[in-house]
């Protein structure tokens, strides 16, 4: 019943701070925004990737108290049946401040909502409520002088991550009723091989959360399982290890004619679906960015969101003008006979991709490749440097050639490149707090 992913929304405690990167940075445009007493909710777009940007400006008593009722991210994953009852004990006191959303419990910033618009809130509902699944808002109309849309909000099986679901087909305004439109000198810049929609949303998972995971997202949503490469186990998922990295990846999707086993050409496909990846670190593979991710997020969540552009290099140039950070690969990335190889096969320039830390994997089909020389599917991908105060959330540029998973060589090349900037931050804090204690 999903139609298409609408927005994603984040939770800041700086929203202020966080909005003028998003449109000064990330050149993101601002379009709509609800400011009340004791929220403010900003909307933003590029393309058809829409954030919304949720801060709060006053705490109040019923904060407090759904603080002290929320339980951590294991509990709820464990048993979300129990929690189902837990919410619908708590569902008077949910405040209502941010319209279409709930205040997540933890103090730190999130990303915490995925709404998708659904044709039909209330059977979505329904269905929804009958498997047992947690619901935070009961269907709800809000209108304006423009129409009306219907919202439902539900709590996920993966910590703080809900979902609102929402009917817009009765309205016409600019975005969502109670957001006031942005007026805009210019129809904003758009630039050639610009950001035009999600490509995917990671989820960082304690170990072995995957299989619950996929369960739900199953049973509630009817997503579909997306094999990430070729190398992948059904069972397993794609697990990558050794050489410092020890991920398992598991990836799903929910687009509609994927089910109905309609094939379009890669190339002619103008905005796929939204994949959904879950990582987990495996055991006893030493410190990594998942595990960081969990401890400093307190919970699960969404590690990062994957940004579609038709020209990674012009964006990744642009970007990184106006400030945006990206993580640096592994000094010898370019220079390594084989990978060096691979980029110019795919027509490009190692050195052009060095100076953005830009990535490139080729998806190597066997008899493809004996035909002709070039690579027809690769993908190129880059990181941003976590954008909160916390090593928690990042965003990712990514543009595919024909290549619709991901692939190893760049997993462990993002892997290695996060995990360098993360021992660096350490080393950096202990030397600091060393420094500290000496004076
Ligand atoms: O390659 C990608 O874009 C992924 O989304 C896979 C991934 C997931 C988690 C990591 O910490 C690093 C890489
Ligand atoms: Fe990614």
């Amino acid at each position: 019943f999903l139609s298409r992913l609408s927005y994603i929304a984040l939770h800041v405690a700086n929203g202020e701070w966080f909005a003028s990167d998003l449109v000064n940075k990330y050149k993101f445009q601002l379009f709509a925004t609800r400011i009340t007493d004791k929220a403010k909710q900003l909307a933003f777009k590029k393309g058809s990737a829409v954030f919304i940007v949720n801060e709060s400006l006053k705490r109040t008593g019923n904060e407090e108290a759904l603080k002290i009722l929320s339980c951590n991210h294991h509990a709820s994953l464990a048993n979300w049946q129990t929690q189902f009852l837990l919410h619908e004990k708590q569902k008077n006191c949910l405040n209502q401040k941010f319209l279409y959303d709930v205040q997540p419990s933890q103090g730190v910033s999130t990303v915490s909502n995925v709404c998708f618009e659904v044709e039909n809130v209330e059977k979505s509902f329904k269905s929804l409520s009958e498997q047992g699944c947690p619901i935070l808002i009961p269907p709800t109309k809000v209108h304006d002088e423009f129409g009306f849309v219907t919202y439902s909000v539900i709590k996920s099986i993966v910590g703080n991550v809900c979902h609102t679901l929402i009917d817009k087909t009765k309205y016409g305004g600019e975005f969502l009723p109670g957001f006031s439109k942005v007026e805009h000198s210019a129809n904003g810049t758009k630039e050639s091989g610009d950001v035009t929609h999600f490509d995917h949303i990671t989820y960082a998972c304690p170990q072995r959360y995957t299989p619950m995971i996929m369960e739900w997202y199953e049973k509630c949503f009817g997503f579909k399982r997306f094999f990430i490469n070729k190398n992948e186990d059904i069972t397993n998922g794609y697990v990558i290890s050794g050489d410092g990295v020890g991920l398992r990846l598991t990836a799903m999707h929910y687009w509609k004619c994927s089910e109905v086993g309609m094939k379009l050409p890669i190339t002619n496909q103008k905005e796929p679906d939204c994949k959904f990846v879950m990582a987990e670190s495996l055991t006893n593979q030493g410190r990594n960015q998942v595990d960081t991710f969990l401890d400093q997020h307190h919970g699960a969540g969404i590690q990062h969101v994957g940004l579609y552009t038709s020209d990674i290099i012009n964006t990744s140039r642009t970007l990184m003008n106006s400030g945006v950070q990206f993580v640096a690969p592994p000094r010898a990335y370019y220079t390594e006979i084989g990978k060096q190889q691979e980029i110019l096969e795919a027509g490009h320039d190692p050195q052009l991709l060095s100076q953005c830390g830009i990535l490139l994997d080729a998806e190597i089909d066997d008899v493809e490749n004996k035909v002709t020389n070039l690579l027809s599917r690769y993908l190129m991908q880059v990181f941003t440097k976590p954008v909160f105060k916390e090593e928690t959330f990042f965003l990712e540029l990514i543009e595919r050639q024909g290549a619709r998973g991901f692939g190893e060589g760049n997993i462990k090349a993002l892997w290695r490149s996060v995990q360098a900037y993360m021992d660096q931050q350490e080393k950096k804090l202990t030397s600091h707090i060393k420094n500290m204690l000496l004076t």
